[in-house]
């Protein structure tokens, strides 16, 4: 049975007293936040500070051995009860990584392939999505003449672009990048970021990055983890420019040109 707890309407995403760790090692301490509909939240602070791992539970990702207590409520419900469906959560919550995972097939079927596998078959729908996700991943000028190439032969850009466009296809609630342009050219990263802001307003985007100008450019609020700690977190042009806590500060006095 499937609890549901109280949320406002516009917070997709809630965590209450979020714990985690490995083993002994406590990674994050007790994180309460929201992330309300629509917004850019960026995640920054030091490496391993916990933002992978962060991420990765919020789309139920982290690796057997793992240890989760406190709650992450998807509409008010704990994505960790019982009776969730994995699968059915992670469609409505899309993962990018830093590495573009793309499936060994044609940059078409990259897009249509998941969509059959979530219930889609017609395939003049299946045509439609996989051109507006592309056109909206920024990729399509590039590929629509080669849709049936392998995606294996794209560059490591387009690559990443596909696998944004895969995930847009699904039409997710949620996006959560983790580091997801570190790999890429300038060109394809400004795509990227553009991208994400056009989905500003119906997508809760969450997005991990060591790139303190990108949090600045494309974020609504950001939120600083340090040490597994939640130091602060408020509207990004407030973080960056009067940040409350010495040690947010001290991490962007040393980190980023303000
Ligand atoms: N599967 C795991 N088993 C054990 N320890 C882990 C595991 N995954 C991560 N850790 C540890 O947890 C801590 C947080 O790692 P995490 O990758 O979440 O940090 P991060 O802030 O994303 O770092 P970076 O910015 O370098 O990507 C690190 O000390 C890391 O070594």
């Amino acid at each position: 049975m499937v609890k549901e707890c109280k949320q406002t309407e516009t917070e997709i995403l809630v965590t209450q007293k979020l714990k985690i760790s490995y083993k002994e090692q406590v990674v994050l301490k007790e994180i309460d936040v929201s992330f309300h509909k629509g917004t850019i939240t960026a995640l920054i602070g030091p490496s391993g500070t916990g933002k992978t791992t962060f991420l990765h539970a919020l789309t139920r990702l982290n690796k057997s051995g793992t240890i989760v207590t406190g709650k992450i409520l998807y509409h008010g419900i704990d994505i960790n009860d019982q009776g969730v469906d994995v699968y059915h959560l992670r469609t409505h919550i899309g993962m990018l990584f830093q590495t573009a995972y793309v499936f060994p097939m044609s940059i078409y079927d990259n897009i249509a392939f998941s969509l059959r596998c979530h219930g889609m078959n017609e395939k003049a729908g299946i045509n439609q999505v996989v051109e507006m996700s592309l056109i909206k991943a920024g990729l399509w000028a590039r590929v629509k003449d080669h849709l049936k190439q392998d995606a294996r032969l794209l560059s490591k850009s387009q690559a990443q672009q596909l696998c944004l466009a895969r995930a847009l296809a699904l039409n997710p609630e949620v996006l959560l990048l983790d580091e997801a342009t570190s790999l890429l050219d300038p060109v394809a990263t400004n795509t990227v970021e553009n991208s994400l802001r056009l989905l500003r307003g119906q997508t809760t985007v969450i997005l991990a990055t060591h790139n303190l100008a990108q949090a600045a450019r494309v974020s609504d609020e950001t939120l600083f983890l340090n040490e597994g700690l939640l130091v602060e977190k408020g509207k990004t042009k407030d973080i960056f420019t009067h940040p409350q806590e010495q040690t947010t500060d001290n991490y962007l006095s040393h980190n980023f040109k303000r």
